[in-house]
């Protein structure tokens, strides 16, 4: 069943066009606006509000503003508003899904998924809001005591991707309520509109004015470059692309700034000879085409046991080529456009590179035909070491096979990368599969899975994928410092 234009017009016209700051809706100072596109047509969606440094000053005021008095919350309050969040969006996971299908592409099942797994976040903080714990103990001489608690950092800046328009801004904003910290978040200009309709969710559920602003904007560094100076904040948090990280990594040692870094990966899946070939070809599928492959943790690298490899390739080649293409508002989609023409380019750059190095297509190796951005699933073979596509993330529905003949080989190339996010092993045997998470370099590993994202998992990376865990137990400490009272003995 395809969706109804009125369907589309009246949820559109449901998302706020404005700048959240200090609890109203309101204009850019400019009077600017930024069009947001429709990546399965080219067509405008919604202008929004553009905000520019003035107005992030003014999101900044307000978060600081409320900070004290958002900090002394009780953390059962905090708790409580973000239950009531998972309440909402889960009631309204048809309106967020169809709304990221509109603005990032992915096929409305895919878009299901993602509010599942964005509205866990909000109720995995809601549960840990209350579990801040500190303790007291007495020093090791027994002359005086140590007290020892959890404070929120303060006010933060919360930068967030295209490609997972709920999950990314939840998977902050969730912890940062949790610790009782404010912020000022700043979506990606290319899906904005996840985020609008999400931070009215959040007013609705009762976060007091000033906790949560948003400002989306057309020019992301100057917009947001005054915070990063502003001695204010007190944290950034940043999920994009490693070059863009390393940049704000850089500003933000001005003020010190806690950091939280979630950055790209070059993620390997390795396919030993042991493996159960059908269930390797299944968790490619899922590692490899998620979210087209736009995706941080998407199998970049396919590396495959030698006495595998034909099976395993062909297996999946056939697989993949089973996926249409087509607008994710579509029962019959699978694949989704990538997110813009620049994208695309960049993802037949390097299937080209690759092919003309020697590789072979064993299916799709082109653009599609006709209106938005798609790109045919792809799995290549015979790939030379020396191609580009193995050294940079893809981003795209593309999947490059290379083989290996013994274990310390698949662990040279698995770990011959500057990222460090995900790895994927698929062996029947367990000390193989665990001596490889010691092995491997990387901050998460799915053993014998092609998914690892877990609300109640720390998901992050080592290396240049990044610094700090979000989601888990260590997702809330990103947004708490710990302050140490030396207390004389009281018996003295
Ligand atoms: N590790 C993770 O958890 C994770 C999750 C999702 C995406 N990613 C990575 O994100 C990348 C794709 O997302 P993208 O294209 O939106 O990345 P990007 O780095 O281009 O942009 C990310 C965000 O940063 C903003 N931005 C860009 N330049 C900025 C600047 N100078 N100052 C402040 N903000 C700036 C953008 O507007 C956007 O909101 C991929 O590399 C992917 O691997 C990583
Ligand atoms: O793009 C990276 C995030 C993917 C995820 O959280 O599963």
């Amino acid at each position: 069943m395809t969706v109804s234009e009125s369907r589309i017009k009246d949820l559109l016209a449901s998302v706020p066009t404005g700048l959240l700051i200090n609890g109203e809706w309101r204009p850019a100072a400019s009077g600017k606006t930024l069009d947001v596109f429709n990546p399965a047509t080219g067509e405008v969606l919604l202008s929004i509000a553009d905000a520019a440094a003035e107005d992030a000053a003014a999101a900044l005021d307000a978060a600081d503003a409320a900070q004290q008095s958002w900090a002394a919350t009780a953390p059962r309050e905090r708790g409580e508003i973000l239950r009531r969040a998972f309440e909402a969006v889960t009631a309204r996971a048809e309106d967020f899904a169809l709304l990221m299908t509109l603005e990032m592409g992915k096929p409305l099942a895919e878009a299901r998924g993602e509010v599942s797994y964005g509205a866990e976040f909000l109720r995995w903080f809601s549960e840990e809001a209350v579990r801040a714990f500190g303790r007291y103990s007495i020093a090791p001489d027994g002359k005086s005591r140590l007290l020892v608690t959890k404070k929120a950092v303060g006010p933060c800046l919360l930068i967030t991707p295209w490609n997972f328009p709920l999950a990314m801004a939840t998977r902050k904003i969730a912890p940062a309520v949790a610790a009782g910290c404010t912020m000022v978040l700043k979506p990606a200009a290319l899906t904005p509109l996840t985020s609008q309709l999400f931070a009215a969710v959040m007013q609705e559920a009762g976060l007091p004015a000033g906790v949560l602003n948003v400002v989306a904007t057309s020019t992301a560094g100057q917009t947001t470059g005054g915070l990063i100076k502003d001695s204010r904040l007190r944290k950034l948090s940043f999920t994009g692309s490693t070059e863009v990280g390393q940049r704000l990594l850089a500003d933000a040692s001005h003020n010190v700034l806690r950091t939280s870094m979630e950055l790209g990966g070059n993620a390997p899946f390795v396919v030993f000879e042991d493996a159960d070939v059908d269930a390797a070809v299944a968790g490619a599928m899922v590692a490899k085409l998620r979210n087209m492959g736009e995706a941080c943790t998407a199998a970049n690298r396919f590396i495959v046991h030698e006495s595998v490899a034909e099976e395993f390739s062909s297996k999946f080649a056939a697989k993949v080529a089973e996926m249409a293409t087509g607008p994710g508002i579509e029962d019959s989609t699978k694949v989704g456009p990538l997110i813009d023409q620049k994208s695309r380019e960049k993802v037949h750059e390097l299937v080209s590179d690759a092919v003309s190095a020697g590789a072979v297509a064993l299916t799709g190796g082109a653009p599609v035909d006709g209106p938005g951005y798609f790109y045919q699933p792809t799995v290549l073979t015979q790939v030379p070491a020396e191609a580009r596509i193995l050294a940079e993330e893809i981003f795209g529905p593309v999947a490059p096979v290379v083989t290996f003949k013994d274990e310390n080989e698949a662990v040279r190339l698995a770990n011959g990368t500057e990222y460090g996010l995900v790895a994927y092993v698929f062996t029947r045997d367990l000390n193989r599969g665990l001596r490889m998470g010691e092995k491997l370099e990387t901050g998460m590993l799915g053993l014998n899975a092609g998914v690892v994202s877990n609300a109640a998992a720390p998901f992050g990376g080592v290396k240049q994928s990044g610094l700090g865990r979000e989601g888990g137990l260590e997702g809330i400490e990103e947004y708490l410092y710990t302050q140490y009272i030396g207390i004389a003995d009281p018996n003295a």
